[in-house]
């Protein structure tokens, strides 16, 4: 079924220019050995050939096919979550799966397979293209939300960052009512769903990176690795947090996410491509004529019979097009959404499942009234600063050449998406405030700041400032984000933010984007922590080694000092690091959850939702292995539950 054609070169489809493709001169394998030479297939696809299943239906020929003989399962949504689900319980051959994804497969673009173009992917036909309500706490500015709307999701998009929490932000998960998902609990998963190529002999000599082996994976579908391509100029951002007395972890996957440490990109290093939802679980189960999928259909609403808490899905009804005819899928045994943060809680909503004053003021039927959907939306959100480094040079690049090399030899700066060197450091790291801080957080009253005045979801956002007073009191989790991202400009990303925002349906149609309202900065203790994180980086960027370079800042510029400067700044700029997650939250009824512990829908029989949205309480961390984890242990806990 899979035929590769050999269409275009990357170049070519580029910059319109030949590049003759050689062989691989090295792959590495997880022993860290570099064994022979082996020739390198191209990428690229054709689109009328990509890889599709057997049961591969168009929405139309699906609905005028007899295809429809129930599904067990059908999943909605084919990005992290929903590939992961699907290819673990197509798995069992006497399973059938149903996905549903209302992108494309991508034809193996270069944009998307080449790391050191991830940036290129947001704003292309793979993007939803989301943009948020007006944010009166940011000046009114409309935000963008980059979303996948492609096989693999935001996968596809994202820079490749690898990378776990802390034990603590983890446990967190734990203290908020959901035994079984804390550190502990989620490691054998990490581990499951990875291969890890250990750093190169080259990288251990030149960077001195190291590796825990005993936490790591070494059999799973998604490959990461440290790329080999690494930038001098980051030798000064290390010795400027040495002479604050900040090391390198030995390996951030170890559970202790904190100070500096080198984390990996999910990179398959036999011949540096991005790996993503696509290729490390969908592509190895496609073929499997227990699994079918639709593509280029939107999920509209699951059609429900019976009152809580007996509620059953019996069918999925989708379209490709906002008016267009509406077909069925029928269900054997159970609907899984998997359609992420914004989606997800527009499909529930749009299905009856919410806020019951949302559903009522859409003449929305009530199947459930949940006022956890759409609410509990958190974002690590980050700002830039800008230094002048005279004694930092930038690596220069000149991205004609950078893809010769890539496309020729998979070497240079192409074989990466970004830096790997990470800084995630500690409230009581960061700031001498962390009392004062904290002292705040735990005399707002929960209420005060929220988007809703339903008891339970106060209560849940409640337990939350609880679990974080105790928990960003301590050394062993992170509260900001700082990445080198060139000499001098830093981005610095709030990553536990304290305002919480929401996704609300303003129409009965999935086709109409809902009110995505991200909320940042709307507990303005956010934005004390935003200026604290800064005067941290300042602190870098005095340091000797940043003086000895000639640092000296230039935005926002070292005018901008006080808190009210610094928040003023932070508004009109702020922006996501797309790590949407919590409108679907696995927490306790009386806590605004939505979801159980298994990943159950409150009131169902036979709905479950398992995505970035069921995150309670947004780790410290680049999210997406997270969630590959959590759809790991979700398909165990289904596969348990037949
Ligand atoms: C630009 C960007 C950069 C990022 N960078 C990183 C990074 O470097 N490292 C990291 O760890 N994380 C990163 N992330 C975050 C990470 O990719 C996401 O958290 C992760 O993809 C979320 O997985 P998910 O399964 O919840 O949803 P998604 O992966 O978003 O998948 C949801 C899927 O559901 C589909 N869908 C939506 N609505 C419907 C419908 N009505 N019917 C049918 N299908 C539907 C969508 O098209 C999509 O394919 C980034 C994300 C973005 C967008």
């Amino acid at each position: 079924m899979v035929q590769i054609s050999k269409r275009r070169s990357i170049a070519a489809l580029l910059f319109g220019v030949a590049i003759p493709v050689y062989s691989l001169p090295s792959i590495r394998t997880n022993t860290g050995i570099r064994p022979a030479i082996i020739a390198r297939e191209e990428f690229e696809e054709d689109a009328s050939t990509a890889i599709v299943p057997e049961g591969n239906f168009t929405a139309t020929t699906f609905a005028s096919s007899s295809a429809d003989k129930g599904y067990d399962y059908v999943i909605i949504g084919g990005g992290a979550a929903g590939c992961t689900i699907a290819n673990r319980l197509t798995e069992d051959p006497k399973i059938s799966v149903l996905l549903i994804e209302a992108g494309p497969l991508d034809p193996y673009d270069p944009i998307i397979q080449i790391p050191g173009l991830a940036d290129q992917v947001v704003g292309t036909q793979y993007d939803w293209k989301y943009k948020t309500v007006p944010q009166t706490s940011v000046n009114n500015r409309i935000l963008d939300v980059p979303m996948g709307k492609l096989i693999g999701g935001g996968t596809a998009l994202n820079r490749q960052v690898w990378q776990r929490a802390s034990r603590s932000d983890y446990d967190a998960w734990v203290d908020l009512g959901n035994p079984g998902w804390g550190w502990d609990d989620l490691l054998p998963y990490f581990k499951k769903g990875e291969t890890f190529y250990p750093p190169s002999p080259s990288l251990v000599n030149d960077w001195g990176i190291s590796y825990d082996p005993a936490v790591h994976g070494y059999t799973g579908p998604m490959k990461n690795t440290v790329p080999d391509y690494q930038k001098a100029e980051t030798t000064p951002w290390i010795t400027a947090f040495s002479q604050l007395n900040i090391g390198i972890q030995t390996d951030q996957a170890s559970g202790l996410n904190t100070n500096l440490f080198w984390t990996p990109a999910a990179i398959d290093p036999s011949n540096w491509t991005r790996q993503y939802a696509r290729n490390a679980y969908y592509d190895p189960a496609v073929n499997r004529p227990n699994f079918h999928v639709l593509l280029n259909t939107t999920v509209t609403k699951l059609i429900t019979t019976g009152t809580g808490p007996g509620i059953k899905v019996t069918r999925v009804e989708f379209a490709t097009s906002k008016d267009g005819k509406r077909s069925y899928a029928s269900i054997n045994k159970e609907a899984i959404l998997t359609a992420g943060t914004i989606a997800t809680p527009q499909i529930l909503q749009a299905s009856g499942v919410g806020p019951q004053a949302l559903l009522n003021s859409l003449d929305i039927p009530v199947v459930a009234n949940l006022p956890g959907v759409g609410q509990n939306y958190q974002d690590h959100n980050n700002i830039l600063s800008i230094f002048v480094t005279p004694g930092i040079p930038a690596t220069p690049l000149d991205p004609v050449a950078a893809l010769a090399e890539y496309n020729a030899y998979r070497t240079g700066p192409f074989t990466t998406p970004s830096g790997n060197l990470l800084g995630f450091i500690p409230l009581v790291t960061m700031t001498t405030n962390t009392t004062s801080i904290l002292t705040k957080l735990g005399q707002q009253s929960a209420g005060q700041y929220l988007d809703t005045t339903d008891p339970t979801v106060v209560a849940g956002y409640s337990a939350q400032k609880n679990v974080l007073q105790t928990r960003l009191a301590q050394s062993d989790i992170a509260m900001t984000e700082l990445i080198w991202a060139a000499p001098g400009i830093i981005v610095e990303a709030n990553q536990h933010p304290f305002s919480r925002g929401s996704v609300k349906i303003n129409s009965k149609s999935t086709f109409d984007y809902p009110n995505i309202d991200l909320r940042y900065g709307s507990n303005p203790l956010d934005w004390e922590v935003i200026a604290d994180s800064h005067r941290f980086v300042r602190r870098v960027m005095q340091t000797p080694e940043m003086a000895s370079k000639g640092a000296f800042e230039v935005v926002p510029g070292p005018d901008v000092s006080t808190n009210d400067q610094l928040t003023e700044y932070a508004k009109s700029g702020v922006s996501t690091l797309f790590h949407s997650s919590g409108t679907a939250s696995m927490l306790p009824l009386d806590k605004g959850g939505v979801v159980d512990t298994n990943m159950k829908v409150y009131g169902f029989r036979n709905l479950r939702v398992c995505d970035a949205s069921t995150i309670p309480l947004i780790p410290a961390a680049h999210i997406q292995a997270t969630v590959y984890a959590m759809a790991e242990k979700a398909a165990d806990i289904i596969k348990a539950a037949q």
